[in-house]
Order: structure tokens, then sequence, then C-alpha cells
């Protein structure tokens, strides 16, 4: 015991040290950014105001408010001049209310999985908390990842679908799984020809017709459904299936041929595994087992369903029934490294075109 007293240690700790000082740190920044955005600072700051008068203004106290405003500066969320803080750029674009691209469900999003985080000791006893498919999609996840996706993910996406010459032609397109409905929206703003329709879970719907009103897309549509176990209709000229579980699935395959017109453009956006593959990201796989479905079974690599064809695999079924004429990697369409779903992880594009007869 004394010798611990006497000599340093054998064992450097600084390695630990450098881990700790990451986790407070990054704990530390984040719960002072949710903070500002729960008492509304960038709201205030979108005119100049002096630590006094933003106190005043938020009824906090200004000695405290002033360190709050320190640390948003370091972080670049706003600048000080002449005495006075005001907005940065990044978060008059990002982080105040009346921005068609505030980030606060991403944030709002990012919070309740650090929530589900400090479960972890009684999920690694009892295992995932579960909840019904519909109920886990149907919260502040669709929000996250609408306004995560306007980021720039969906302007890159939608610029590689809308080039197909078979895009300029259509009519009638089916966003499956399509959530908010963004893609949808898009999609039919790039081609006033098109009728779209967004498919997903009736406690979804209300959701998605959130978005529908808020971009004021008249010629989009709901409908309602489970697409493992209900009709899809048919006469569909583009079909585009992101983010979803069932999207490596084969039984889907053949379900969305049929309901497609002839030369009809398929798009498959999801993030795949090779055989070789055993993990992508160890934290993320951790957060994606933290809960599950009761419907599609969850397995415990991030973005894993039973039953998931590996890419070749999957490839070689849609080969089956489309012509593959555009396969895109992650950097030419993808988002930032940022939260959970959304981030870049290997995700691929395949764009294929409906063959005659592959019934
Ligand atoms: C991760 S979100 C992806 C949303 C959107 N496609 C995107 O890329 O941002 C998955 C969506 O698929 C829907 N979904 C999942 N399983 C479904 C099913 N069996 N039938 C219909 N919709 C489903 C969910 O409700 C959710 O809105």
């Amino acid at each position: 015991m004394d010798s611990c007293l006497k000599s340093e240690p054998g064992t450097s700790a600084k390695p630990l040290m450098e881990i700790l000082h990451d986790c407070a740190d990054g704990y530390k920044k984040f719960t002072a950014l949710k903070a500002a955005l729960e008492m509304r600072v960038f709201e205030q700051l979108t005119v100049p105001r002096t630590p006094e008068e933003l106190a005043e203004t938020l009824g906090t106290d200004p000695g405290l408010t002033e360190n709050l405003c320190r640390i948003l500066v370091s972080l670049g969320l706003i600048v000080r001049e002449k005495g006075c803080y005001k907005n940065s750029d990044l978060s008059s674009t990002y982080l105040t209310a009346g921005s068609p691209l505030h980030q606060r469900e991403v944030i709002l999003n990012l919070a309740n999985g650090l929530k589900l985080w400090e479960q972890l000791p009684g999920i690694l006893q009892s295992g995932p908390i579960v909840a019904s498919e519909e109920q886990y999609f149907a919260n502040n996840l669709i929000h996250s990842l609408a306004r995560e996706a306007l980021c720039g993910e969906l302007q890159r996406t939608v610029g590689l679908v809308t080039r197909c010459v078979e895009f300029e032609k259509a009519r009638k397109l089916l966003d499956l799984g399509g959530g908010h409905g963004l893609y949808a929206i898009a999609f039919a703003a790039a081609n006033p020809n098109i009728r779209a329709y967004v498919y997903d879970f009736p406690d979804v719907a209300q959701d998605t017709r959130q978005y529908i009103k808020e971009f004021r897309a008249n010629r989009v549509e709901v409908l309602q459904g489970n697409f493992f176990q209900d009709d899809l209709a048919e006469g569909y000229d583009v079909v585009f299936f992101a983010s979803n579980p069932g999207g490596k699935n084969r039984h889907l395959v053949p379900k969305i041929y049929s309901c497609m017109n002839e030369g009809g453009l398929f798009i498959n956006k999801h993030c795949f595994y090779s055989p070789e593959e055993y993990s992508k990201s160890a934290l993320l796989d951790m957060e994606w087992s933290l809960t599950g479905f009761a419907g599609a079974a969850k397995e415990n690599r991030v973005y894993s369903f039973a039953g998931d064809l590996f890419f070749e695999d999957y490839l070689a079924l849609l080969q089956e029934y489309f012509n593959i004429i555009e396969i895109h990697q992650a950097p030419d369409f993808a988002g930032y490294p940022l939260s959970k779903i959304g981030d870049t992880l290997d995700s691929k594009i395949i764009i294929g075109t409906k063959k005659t007869g592959a019934e």
C-alpha cells in the first residue's frame, strides 16, 4: 500500500484520463447546447444582446448566462462583438425554431438515446426494451430523420434519382416506409407530373401529413399499411425504399416488383454488410441493441434484421427482377456521421429498372 504513495504507477493513467476527459467534455458540451435550446437562447440572439439583456429576457442568472454564452462561443454557435452576443451562421441556420433546417429534433433524439444508455446495466441483464414496430417509429425519430436528411443527404439522394430518364417519364411514385415523406415530397416537387404516395404505419400518418402541409405538397398522399403483411397497390413508375426493416429482405423484392409498371425505377437505399464484416461500430451496435421491435426482429449489429441478405446476395436477387443501372456509395450522397440513424456507415443506393416477365 505504501509503495502506492511513494512511486508512480508502473502503468500510465494517461490513456484512461484521456478517455474520461473526452467523456466529460462531450457530455458538458451536449448539456450546454441542450440547455441553450430549451431556454430558447438562439431565438433571443437573432439580434445582438449583452449578457445582461439576455439574462433579463430569459429570466436567468446573469453570471451563469455569461458562462453559457462563453461555452457557445467556444463551440462556434454564437459570436461576441462589441460586448454583445449574437447567433453565428451555423446556429441561425440549424438551431433557431423559425428555420426549416432546424435540428432541434435531432438533438432531442440524441438526448432520448442517451437516456436509454443510462439504463444499460438493466438492459444487459434483462434484454432490450421492446416496443411494437409502430410505437418505435411513431415518436420523435421520424422528425429527427426528417430534419437531419434536409442537411444535404436528401438533396443529394434526390439529385441522383431525378437525373434518370425513367424519372422524367414517371407519373406515380411510392415512398415505401417513407415516414416523414420528405423524399416523396422532394420527388414530387422535382417532377410536376408525379403523384407520390407515402406508405407507412397508420400511427405515422399524422406526422407525414404535417410535412405534406409544411411543404405545401398537394400531389403527395398517405397510404397506411404494413408492407410485410398488406398490399402495396400497383401501377407505380418509381418505388423509393430507404432505411427500412425489410430493405435487405428477400421476401419484399417480388412484392415490390409486382406493384411496379414495366421499366419502372426501383431505388433501394440501405446500409449493407458483406459476409466477412463483423461490425461497423461497436457503439452503434450497442445503441441498436438497446431497443427491440415486436414485429421485425433486430439482429445485434446496427441496421440488421433477421432474414437480411448480405449485399452481394441481395444484389444477385435484385438482378433477377431488375436491370441494375447505378450503384452509389455513401460518400456520393450520405450525410455527416452525426446521429444514430442517418450516418454514412457504408450505405448504398441501388437503382434498377423493372425487367419484363421476371415473376
Ligand atoms: C428509419 S424510417 C425511414 C424513413 C425514410 N424512408 C427515410 O429514409 O428517412 C423507417 C420508416 O419505415 C416505417 N416502417 C417500418 N416498418 C414498416 C412496415 N412493416 N410497414 C410500413 N412502414 C414501416 C417506419 O414507420 C418508419 O417511418
